[in-house]
């Protein structure tokens, strides 16, 4: 890894930072910190900012104010192969470029560690290979990425982000397309890379049980503010899902993992006793 983290520096930070379409402010003045070898999601109701935060991050969107540092530096110092040798992104909708196997496709994610001096070493082909196999894509990895379905392309592009065994990885929507039991294998194997590897992961999930199942530290956004920062047991709440995302909900305890489970309750229904009493009455 290349960064030398120190109990005070932030893998990231956001440092009153404005974040805008043309006139359009999402977040102005906002101050956000990501501590080392967390994994932290963000929540928020749709359109609340999360991806353009998640993008600035990234270096993907500049802040018209403020600015947004990666390790202690301003990410602006920094060359562009720099940030890629330290980040890297998952977009939202990232573009499949035509007639690429999957395999090329993935073996994209080592560019950043070659130049002319360092040409494709056996350690690029180990890592592809190790990508393809833990997002299960090994039988296909002689196909062409764009022949793939929704969710075979997005672990490919998972496997991408992965080879890149970058210190930072910042992931939109990662479980987009996936059927649940895929969900849980990409969140399960981001939760490995962070545990083994210490690597800071930053996600973006609608998915508020998974979110609270797979992450350290969740932060709702809302309102252009952090409405609610912490572990997910202080954040999962009644009154902030409500207040994010206008919905009432219980929330209790996984009886597996003793995470937070979120049960939205439909307001047409709020009005009937729950089932359990009843069945009983
Ligand atoms: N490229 C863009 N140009 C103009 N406006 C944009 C652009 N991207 C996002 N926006 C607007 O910025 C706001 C925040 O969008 P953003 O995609 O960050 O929200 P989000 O929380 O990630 O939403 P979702 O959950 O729907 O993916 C929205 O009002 C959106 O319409």
């Amino acid at each position: 890894m290349n960064s030398t983290p120190d109990a005070t520096t932030a893998a990231l930070e956001a440092r009153a930072i404005t974040l805008a379409y043309d006139r359009n402010i999402i977040f102005e003045g906002l101050d956000l910190r990501i501590e080392h070898g967390q994994v932290t999601t963000l929540i928020g109701a749709n359109g609340s900012g999360k991806s353009t935060l998640l993008r600035a991050f990234g270096r993907l969107i500049a802040p018209s104010a403020g600015t947004v540092e990666i390790d202690g530096e301003s990410m602006r110092s920094l060359s562009a192969k720099e940030v890629a040798r330290r980040l890297s992104i998952l977009p939202q909708k990232p573009l499949t470029p035509s007639a690429t196997s999957v395999r090329d496709l993935i073996s994209r994610g080592r560019h950043p560690h070659q130049s002319l001096w360092r040409p494709w070493r056996p350690e690029d082909s180990l890592a592809v290979d190790a990508a393809l196999e833990a997002t299960g894509l090994v039988e296909l990895a002689d196909r062409e990425a764009g022949s793939l379905s929704g969710g075979q392309l997005q672990r490919a592009w998972v496997a991408l982000v992965l080879t890149q065994q970058t210190p930072t990885i910042l992931l939109d929507e990662p479980t987009t397309f996936l059927d649940l039991s895929h969900q849980l294998e990409v969140l399960r194997l981001v939760r490995s890379i962070n545990r083994e590897q210490g690597s800071t992961v930053v996600m973006v999930l609608h998915d508020l049980t998974l979110a609270g199942r797979y992450s350290d530290r969740l932060v709702v956004v809302g309102g252009g503010r952090v409405i609610a920062d912490g572990a997910p047991w202080e954040v999962l709440t009644a009154e902030t899902l409500r207040e994010a995302f206008d919905l009432e909900a219980m929330v209790i305890p996984d009886p597996h993992t003793g995470s937070p489970m979120v049960v939205p309750i439909d307001a047409a229904e709020l009005s009937e006793p729950p089932v359990y009493s009843r069945s009983l009455g």
